[in-house]
């Protein structure tokens, strides 16, 4: 790769901080660090961005990506949407506000796919408003894997200090335990071993393993999942992995800070809140959301739309641009 890596950003659900974070992340001196970041979105939202964050930015419509320039105090945006900007309300998400958001999603996802771009960086959506617009999805995970016709994905979390990789994500707690089987966990444990490798670059990757009960069964007194399945996927995995350390089924409530003190370069969680409070405990300034998996590369925000705060410039942009980052960083590990 001679030039810096190409970058999709998404501006998000419209309704949301997305837009706001974004024209200050363009205004930031990182923007064009070792990046070449271009926003995918609209541009009456943005120009209200800008207005709203009082930086100093002009937006300059373009309609393919080898349009961008990359002048700083400048922001590249491929128009995907007209909203009006009277349409954009604070936390009141409509099918159009929507359809914005998702049309800046596909359309980035297909320059991904197209090689036009190196990565996609999106600013975060709400789920209702995904549903508002029709979409079957959920959030960006399920519907990028489904655009790139991604045959196994996982959600990461990660930052400098932990990275925790999710078994299941979004479904009610009282269903994990139905989705938990051991070729599952075996599938997901070696999908973060060839994760770290080709897109951290880290050579003989050390996986920690959560257990599911409390004490991570405590022999079976609080449970079986430890024995019955979590155990066998680990033996699989490390036949599959021979140079990877794969930790036994290990307590959850000890296992976070053993990571966070190095000795472990990911956690594997069984469902979703095992990994994302002590995540956010530690990173929620500075925490990325990454799909592993996927043919192409994406980050995100790891977290929401902030409906509570959003248009008030006074949300932080500090995930976003380590979200940007790390595309920049996966997309070098990746020609290497
Ligand atoms: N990458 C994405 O697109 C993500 C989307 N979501 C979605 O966002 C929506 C709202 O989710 P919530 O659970 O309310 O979480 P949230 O992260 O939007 O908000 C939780 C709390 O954190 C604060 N907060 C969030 N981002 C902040 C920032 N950058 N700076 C300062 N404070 C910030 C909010 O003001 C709120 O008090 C949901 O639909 C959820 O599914 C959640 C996480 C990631
Ligand atoms: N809890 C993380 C989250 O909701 C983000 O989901 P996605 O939009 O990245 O699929």
């Amino acid at each position: 790769m001679t030039q810096p890596p190409l970058l999709a950003l998404t501006m998000g659900d419209p309704c949301g901080i997305g837009p706001e974070l974004a024209a200050k992340a363009f205004h930031s001196e990182k923007a064009y660090d070792n990046m070449r970041p271009f926003l995918v979105g609209d541009e009456e939202t943005m120009i209200k961005a800008v207005k709203t964050t009082g930086v100093p930015l002009t937006i300059r419509p373009i309609r393919t990506a080898d349009e961008a320039q990359f002048v700083p105090g400048t922001v590249d945006l491929l128009t995907v949407s007209s909203l009006d900007r009277d349409e954009v309300i604070p936390g009141a998400p409509t099918a159009r506000t929507g359809q914005a958001m998702i049309e800046a999603i596909t359309r980035s996802v297909d320059l991904a796919l197209s090689g036009e771009c190196d990565a996609i960086v999106t600013g975060p959506i709400h789920k209702v408003a995904m549903k508002l617009a029709g979409s079957e999805f959920h959030g960006h995970t399920e519907l990028i894997a489904t655009r790139t016709r991604a045959r196994e994905f996982a959600m990461m979390m990660a930052g400098d200090r932990l990275k925790v990789v999710l078994v299941t994500i979004h479904i009610p707690l009282r269903q994990v335990i139905e989705e938990l089987t051991s070729p599952v966990i075996t599938d997901l444990i070696s999908l973060t071993a060839r994760s770290l490798t080709e897109r951290f670059g880290v050579t003989s990757p050390r996986i920690a393993v959560a257990g599911l009960n409390p004490h991570a069964g405590e022999e079976g007194l609080f449970g079986d999942e430890e024995s019955r399945l979590i155990a066998p996927a680990v033996e699989k995995a490390r036949a599959l992995h021979p140079t990877c350390t794969i930790s036994d089924p290990m307590p959850p409530d000890t296992v976070f800070f053993k990571a966070a003190e190095g000795h472990y370069d990911a956690v594997v969680c069984m469902y979703h809140d095992q990994g994302l409070i002590p995540f956010k405990m530690v990173h929620f300034h500075d925490g990325v959301n990454t799909t592993l998996g996927l043919p192409i590369i994406r980050t995100s925000v790891d977290h929401g739309t902030a409906y509570d705060i959003a248009w008030k410039n006074i949300a932080s942009e500090g995930s976003l641009l380590s979200a940007m980052e790390m595309a920049a960083m996966q997309a070098r590990n990746r020609v290497r």
